[in-house]
């Protein structure tokens, strides 16, 4: 089933970079509309335009996180180009060959706004991605009790989801990419100001995306290059199918467990208004005008909902996906280490299996 065009408004068309695959559309729906709830609980994506989720927090622009966000510590992260590659610290330690492929900064939001600002020289690209917690000032805790709870507490509820895990705040640049990989969560990803582009594709096409072993830093993560795709290396991406949701200020898409997902922050056509009490006193260089403009979302992660108790047969794509993970995980302990499993795993198939 195909859904209408591409969301034309607000965005900069310029900035939509092409691939080599195809594209449908995410329908994008009220959350007065049934059909929502019929694709959640089928575990198919969907915006939803008009949930209010996240109403309280559309005024959260630089200039009021500054000033509310409190003076706890955030992580950010730097990359040399636009892809910020999520790698898992504790394995990129065990891993001594693994080039890191962003570097993390612990830094006060003040610091933030300076590099957003020095940065915009530098090549050095930024994205600020920190759980919110308890450091946040009142304002923000009364902006996040006001969010609607009561609508995304009942499909929490209707759905038989886990607790809530976590928010995650996301402030980017314009032009930075959170390459392709899968969440082991329930996630309802919500757009508060600019632009991004979401590009998701079913836990059925883990063999078109190729991710790292398990035991690898980036467990999860694809090892294709959409921008430059490696056909040889990876020649079944040639059939990735892609679903895509450009969402906007208010918009709240729900990306199932084990989707794949890319997140792309669009150039937005109008100026945004960061409101930031002038900060040349603070710095050396320029006032807030020379901040670059930023992308701000802020993500709901749902533990799964617990394996039913009887398993049907065929088991779903996202099962597989589990199945998976669980063999490469015990093969790397019962082997002692992770390099053997690919050469034990052709062992037991080749000649056999196929
Ligand atoms: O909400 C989601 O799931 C996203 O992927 C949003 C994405 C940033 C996620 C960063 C990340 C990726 C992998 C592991 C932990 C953190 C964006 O918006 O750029
Ligand atoms: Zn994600």
């Amino acid at each position: 089933m195909s859904y209408g065009k591409r969301r034309r408004t607000g965005y900069d068309p310029a900035s939509i970079q092409e691939y080599t695959f195809p594209i449908e559309n995410i329908p994008r729906l009220s959350a007065r509309d049934p059909e929502v709830y019929r694709l959640i609980q089928a575990s198919r994506p969907v915006v939803i335009s008009d949930s209010g989720l996240i109403n309280s927090a559309l005024k959260w622009n630089l200039g009021y996180l500054q000033e509310n966000l409190g003076d706890g510590s955030f992580h950010v992260y730097g990359s040399k180009d636009n892809r910020f590659k999520y790698y898992d610290e504790k394995r990129a330690k065990q891993c001594k060959s693994f080039p890191k492929p962003v570097k993390r900064y612990e830094v006060s939001f003040n610091d933030f706004l300076k590099m957003l600002m020095e940065k915009k020289n530098t090549r050095e690209r930024i994205y600020l991605q920190q759980m919110l917690n308890e450091s946040v000032g009142q304002e923000i805790v009364k902006d996040y009790v006001d969010f609607n709870w009561d609508w995304v507490g009942r499909i929490q509820n209707e759905q038989g989801w886990g607790p809530l895990s976590s928010n995650l705040l996301l402030i980017g640049l314009e032009g930075n990419i959170t390459p392709v990989h899968y969440d082991e969560q329930e996630n309802f990803f919500s757009q508060i100001s600019g632009y991004k582009r979401c590009l998701l594709f079913s836990p059925d096409q883990f063999e078109n995306l190729y991710p790292h072993p398990v035991a690898h830093p980036c467990d999860r993560q694809s090892q294709v290059d959409f921008s430059k795709p490696d056909f040889e290396r990876f020649p079944k991406f040639r059939n990735a199918r892609a679903m895509e949701a450009i969402v906007g200020p208010g918009d709240v898409l729900y990306i199932p467990m084990y989707w794949w997902h890319q997140v792309e922050s669009l150039k937005s056509l109008s100026p945004i208004d960061h409101k930031l009490r002038d900060f040349s006193t603070t710095t050396s260089s320029g006032s807030s005008g020379d901040i670059p403009p930023v992308t701000v979302s802020v993500n709901f992660w749902y533990r799964a909902a617990p394996l039913p108790a009887t398993v049907k047969f065929p088991i779903s794509a996202q099962q597989r996906v589990s199945v998976m993970r669980n063999i490469e995980k015990l093969l790397a302990s019962a082997l002692g280490s992770a390099d053997e499993v690919g050469k034990l795993l052709s062992t037991m198939v080749d000649g056999r299996y196929n």
